[in-house]
């Protein structure tokens, strides 16, 4: 799925601005941005729900909207609450879905089967208005799922789920992913992302103001942290090394070198490991206009290293 410089106005709002997002075959690309950043409105463009002001979308390799009658088909949504009759069970629900969809029909087995798929019974017969918002989600996932597709778009699946429902729904997108599914999946919860995610795009105020691998952004960055009751002899031992508090942090590239120079000088050793920057850090730097994207600064050192 790409989209290239894609743009929507919305009078003199721009609420989407030049984006280009690359989201390939494969991925769980986590699409991030605080509320109101253009998250839903993105979506709804690739979705051919609401036409762009300038730029295009590519979704399945094919032109969106032009190619929505073919592609829609191949695609799973849930956008923004999913609808749902009240006075119908989620079963009745998905099978009153699955007749007007396109194409041939899921049929009965394929209904039942998503619906334990997502954690609902396929026996309950209670009308969806009974259903709390968590069960409404996972109602708007089995529909999604219906029709197997080669492509998963969600918008804040895990609005309305508890932690133990958001596991679940973490552990079914993964489960789909590794059997091809790929999935793009929106969301402000930057450690959700952070769990599940294979690559990752940062929306502020409309733009892309980030977008990489996960494992990129989140390289060693080349320092070393260290936790010892015997800061001043470890010091003695890694020349360069600074304190952070209750920590020390030395430039190296391999945390075993560290602990062996520390262990034969008769320091002991508390803790020792690489200092990653987490998506936090990275995504605070990026939308913050004041750093400069990428880069691990000095003073960020403390900070990223209590999280090593
Ligand atoms: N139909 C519309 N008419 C006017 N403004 C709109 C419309 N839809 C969205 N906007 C505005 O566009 C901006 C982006 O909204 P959007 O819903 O895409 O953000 P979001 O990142 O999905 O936020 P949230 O997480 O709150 O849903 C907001 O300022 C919003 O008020």
């Amino acid at each position: 799925m790409r989209t290239y410089g894609l743009t929507k106005r919305f009078g003199s709002l721009t609420a989407v601005d030049a984006v280009d997002l690359d989201c390939r075959a494969g991925d769980v690309y986590g699409f991030l941005g605080a509320n109101g950043s253009g998250k839903t409105t993105t979506v709804r463009m690739l979705l051919g729900l609401v036409l762009a002001t300038s730029g295009r979308a590519e979704v399945l390799g094919e032109e969106m909207p032009r190619a929505a009658g073919s592609v829609l088909p191949r695609v799973g949504a849930l956008v923004e609450g999913p609808g749902a009759y009240p006075h119908l069970s989620g079963r009745a629900n998905l099978a009153t879905f699955d007749a007007a969809g396109p194409g041939p029909r899921s049929g009965r087995r394929r209904i039942r089967e998503v619906l334990a798929e997502v954690g609902l019974d396929p026996a309950d017969r209670r009308p969806t208005r009974t259903y709390s918002l968590g069960m409404r989600q996972r109602l708007g996932l089995a529909a999604a799922l219906l029709r197997r597709p080669e492509l998963l778009v969600l918008d804040e699946p895990t609005n309305g789920l508890d932690p133990q429902g958001i596991r679940e729904m973490r552990e079914l997108l993964l489960r789909l992913n590794r059997d091809g599914t790929t999935i793009f999946v929106s969301s402000h919860l930057l450690a959700e992302v952070e769990q599940m995610c294979t690559r990752v795009g940062v929306l502020a105020g409309g733009r892309l103001v980030l977008q990489d691998d996960l494992a990129t952004l989140t390289a060693p960055t080349g320092l070393v942290r260290v936790v010892t009751p015997d800061q001043e002899l470890a010091r003695s031992l890694l020349p360069g090394a600074r304190s952070h508090g209750a920590e020390l942090v030395v430039s190296s590239p391999d945390a075993a070198d560290v602990t062996d120079r520390l262990v034969k000088g008769g320091c002991r050793v508390a803790e020792v490991g690489p200092v990653r920057r987490s998506l936090e850090d990275v995504v605070l730097a990026a939308t913050d206009p004041g750093a400069t994207p990428g880069a691990v600064a000095d003073d960020e050192v403390g900070a990223g290293a209590g999280r090593g």
